[in-house]
């Protein structure tokens, strides 16, 4: 069974490594053509994972068509807002059956899916399973030890993937709640920009717990009306990555908040997908009437400019209440 990988960037990059690390051919699809040919003449992807060897393996090519010949798993490795219409392009290239691996964590903005259901507008009839977790990309590449959880609807093809996609640094835990590891991994990206505008602020130690743990409580509430269950949102694709994403400047969405924090520019930032998630999401917990104050104010930080000192005000200004309700 041959694996693809479509998206050049960081992550795409590193899971490409990571299963040719052992000398498996795999291809990787990147549309930028200079990406492309650096990584053939210097094995490293200058532009989104600098100073990290790649395995030799790994074919990057230009090319959809040459990257999906053959290929019976195919990784779709991109941003939430560019994996509709990039599905539109792979559409007539794809082997009938071949099995999508979606690594997006995100919600399109204009609809509020998350990927699967994107995918299973634009590409039906294709199984699909989801991957998600604490793992940064750079970890990845370098081979450092990794957990992540892969779910599927049917267990079967969830085992069989996790399985096949594992390698001895790279644990896959199989699941079959699609939605709660796609809801842990898209909302935690909103909450790390909250923790990472905390840190901007010098507000300490203390106060970056306390948004991490409300900021699970909404990502609990929110998931679960959402139609996640429980025990995904406290596993590795919800807990664990929240810990992950919140812990420091080497999560992108944690970078943006301590920029947001600090007053500093964010034009050219790495992609966070917690800047393009957080209105929608916002929006998801109006709608189905969960109280969701850190998404509300990450939103507000972003799309209505609120400066990061006043966002944190309102949210310490809040009425006292309950800690479980
Ligand atoms: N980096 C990480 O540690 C992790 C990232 N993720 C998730 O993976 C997803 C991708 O992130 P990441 O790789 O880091 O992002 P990057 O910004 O590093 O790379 C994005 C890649 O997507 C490509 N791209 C964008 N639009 C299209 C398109 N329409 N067709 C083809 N390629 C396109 C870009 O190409 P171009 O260069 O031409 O713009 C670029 O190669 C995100 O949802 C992220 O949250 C998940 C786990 C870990
Ligand atoms: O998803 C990630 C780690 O699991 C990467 O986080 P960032 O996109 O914030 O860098």
């Amino acid at each position: 069974m041959s694996v693809s990988v479509i998206g050049g960037g960081a992550w795409g990059t590193a899971l490409g490594a990571m299963r040719a690390r052992d000398g498996e051919p795999v291809r990787l699809y990147a549309r930028d053509a200079e990406s492309v040919a650096a990584i053939r003449t210097t094995r490293e992807n200058p532009r989104y994972l600098p100073g990290i060897a790649l395995p030799a393996s790994l074919e990057a090519v230009n090319d959809l068509g040459l990257a999906l010949e053959g290929a019976d798993i195919v990784l779709l490795v991109l941003p939430a807002q560019a994996l509709r219409l990039a599905c539109r392009d792979l559409k007539p290239h794809l082997r009938p059956g071949a099995a999508l691996v979606l690594c997006s964590k995100g919600i399109e903005r204009d609809t509020g899916l998350f990927a699967s259901a994107v995918v299973e507008e634009e590409l039906p009839g294709h199984p699909v399973a989801v991957l998600s977790g604490p793992s940064f990309a750079s970890d990845v590449a370098a081979g450092l030890p990794t957990a992540v959880t892969l779910a599927a609807s049917e267990g079967a093809l969830a085992a069989s993937l996790a399985q096949r996609l594992s390698s001895p640094a790279f644990r896959i835990y199989a699941g079959d709640d699609i939605l709660g590891v796609e809801a842990g991994g898209s909302l935690k990206n909103v909450l790390a920009i909250a923790a990472g505008a905390s840190a901007g602020l010098g507000l300490g130690a203390s106060a970056l717990a306390a948004l991490v743990t409300r900021g699970f409580v909404e990502l609990r509430r929110l998931g679960e009306a959402l139609g996640a269950r429980p025990d995904t949102l406290l596993g590795l694709s919800g807990l664990g990555d929240l810990v992950l994403t919140c812990s420091g400047a080497q999560s992108r969405n944690f970078a943006y908040g301590l920029a947001l924090g600090r007053g500093e520019d964010t034009r050219t930032l790495k992609l966070a997908e917690g800047v393009y998630s957080a209105a929608i999401a916002a929006q998801l917990a109006r709608e189905r009437g969960i109280e969701a104050p850190i998404i509300e104010t990450v939103a507000a930080m972003l799309d209505e400019g609120l400066p990061a000192a006043d966002a944190m005000r309102a949210l310490l200004a809040r009425p006292l209440k309950r800690e479980f309700d």
